[in-house]
C-alpha cells in the first residue's frame, strides 16, 4: 500500500498551507493516497494551524478517508481517501482562521460527490492572507461558474481577527465534469464597485474614509470609469467582534472580474486601507489581466481537472501559482504551459484531465 502513496513536499516553493490544501483535494479527486511532509516549512510557524487542521479533517470526513497524523503542529500527514460522500459537514477553526480557506480545500471535493452537500463553516470571514468571503462570492464564484460549477451561500455571521466566530453555509450541487475556460481578452474596465465596512465599536466615519480614499486613487488612474462604493456598519446581530475593511471589484467590457481588498489594522489609517485596496486592484488592471493575482492560483486546480484546454491571461505569475502548478503536475496528468506575452503579461495554458464524476 505504501508504494502507492504520492509524496508531496509541503515546504517547496511557496511552502505554505496552499500546498497541503491542493494535495488533499487532488488526492480525494484522483482517489490517490497522499503523504504531505514538511507542511508549511516555509512559514515561521510550520506545521498545521487550526485552519489547516480543520481543512484536513473535513476532507477526511467528506472522503470517508483514513488519516494519519492530524494534530496542531503536525508537519506530516497521510490521507488514504475513500469515496466522496454527499451530506452535511461542519468545521470550526475556533479562531479567526479563514472560512474561505476551508472552502478552498473542500469545494473541489464536493463538486465531485454523488449529491448535494452542505458545509457549515465557522471562523474568520474577513481575515488577512486569505480571500475575504466577499471575494469568494463576487470574484471567485463567477470564475468557477465559467468552469460549470457553482455554490450557494449564506453568511450567517461575520468574524474578524482575532476572535473569529463568523459562520457561513455553503450548498454545492455536484457536476459530472468541469469544462475548460478561455479567458484571454481582458477588455477595458467599464465599472468598479465595492463595499467599505465597519463592525463592532468602530464608527461609520472609518468606512467613509476608506471608500473616499479608494475612489480618489482609482479616479486618478481611470478617468472615465464609474466607481461606486457602499459604506456601512455591519448589524451587531450578524457580526462578531470588531473589524473593518474594503472590497473592490472591477468589471471589464469582456466580463472579466478583478478584485482588490484590504482590512483595517491598528497601525494603518483608514485612508491607507482604502488606498491599498485600490492600488491592488489597479495593479491587476494595469497588466491587462483577465484574472487578478489571487484568482490566478485559485483556478489552477480547476484548470487541471477540467475537460479540454484552458487559457487564461494573467499578470506576473505569482509564487503561489507556480506552486499550484507544481502540485497539479505531481498529482495529475494535466499539462501546463506558461507563455510570456509581454512585460508582466502571461497566458497560462492547461490541457486538463477531464475528470469525470462517477457518482452521478
Ligand atoms: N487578499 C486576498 N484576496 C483573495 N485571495 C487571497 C488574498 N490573500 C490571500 N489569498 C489566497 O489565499 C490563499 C493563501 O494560501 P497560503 O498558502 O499563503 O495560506 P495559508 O493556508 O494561510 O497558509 P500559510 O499560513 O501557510 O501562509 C491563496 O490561494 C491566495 O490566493
Amino acid at each position: 500500500m505504501a508504494g502507492l502513496v504520492t509524496d508531496i513536499d509541503g515546504g517547496m516553493l511557496e511552502g505554505g498551507g496552499q500546498i497541503l490544501r491542493m494535495a488533499l483535494a487532488f488526492s480525494v479527486l484522483k482517489k490517490k493516497p497522499v503523504r504531505v511532509f514538511n507542511i508549511r516549512a516555509g512559514r515561521s510557524n510550520p506545521g498545521l494551524r487550526a485552519q489547516h487542521l480543520k481543512g484536513v479533517e473535513v476532507v477526511r470526513d467528506i472522503s470517508e478517508g483514513k488519516l494519519k497524523g492530524g494534530e496542531i503542529g503536525s508537519t506530516e500527514i497521510v490521507l488514504h481517501p475513500g469515496k466522496v460522500k454527499c451530506g452535511e459537514y461542519s468545521a470550526d477553526t475556533g479562531t479567526a482562521g479563514s472560512i474561505c480557506l476551508l472552502i478552498q480545500v473542500a469545494l473541489p471535493c464536493i463538486l465531485f460527490s454523488s449529491g448535494v452537500t452542505i458545509l457549515k463553516l465557522r471562523g474568520g470571514t474577513n481575515a488577512e492572507m486569505a480571500p475575504q468571503i466577499d471575494y469568494m462570492t463576487e470574484v471567485f464564484r463567477p470564475l468557477l461558474e465559467r468552469f460549470g460549477g457553482t455554490f450557494d451561500y449564506k453568511i450567517i455571521t461575520r468574524g474578524y481577527y482575532p476572535r473569529g466566530g463568523g459562520e457561513v453555509h455553503i450548498r454545492v450541487k455536484p457536476v459530472k465534469q468541469l469544462k475548460a475556460i478561455d479567458l484571454v481578452e481582458s477588455g477595458d474596465v467599464v465599472r468598479i464597485w465595492g463595499w467599505a465596512f465597519v463592525a463592532g465599536s468602530l464608527p461609520i466615519k472609518l468606512a467613509h474614509l476608506m471608500a473616499d480614499s479608494a475612489i480618489q486613487t482609482l479616479r486618478k488612474a481611470l478617468k472615465n470609469v464609474d466607481v461606486k462604493i457602499e459604506r456601512y456598519v455591519e448589524h451587531p446581530d450578524v457580526a462578531v467582534g470588531t473589524g473593518s475593511g474594503i472590497n473592490l471589484v472591477a468589471e471589464t467590457s469582456t466580463g472579466c472580474l478583478l478584485g482588490g481588498s484590504a482590512l483595517g489594522k491598528r497601525e494603518l489609517k483608514p485612508e491607507q486601507v482604502g488606498h491599498k485596496a485600490a492600488d491592488e486592484l489597479l495593479q491587476s488592471i494595469n497588466t491587462k489581466a483577465c484574472v487578478d493575482s489571487y484568482s490566478q492560483d485559485q483556478i489552477i486546480l480547476f484548470m487541471a481537472i477540467a475537460h479540454g484546454k484552458s487559457r487564461v491571461k494573467c499578470g506576473p505569475v505569482t509564487l503561489h501559482t507556480e506552486t499550484a502548478i507544481h502540485v497539479a503536475r505531481q498529482l495529475t496528468e494535466a499539462k501546463f504551459t506558461v507563455i510570456n506575452v509581454g512585460t508582466d503579461s502571461n497566458i497560462i495554458e492547461c490541457e486538463g484531465i477531464g475528470l469525470e464524476n462517477n457518482g452521478l
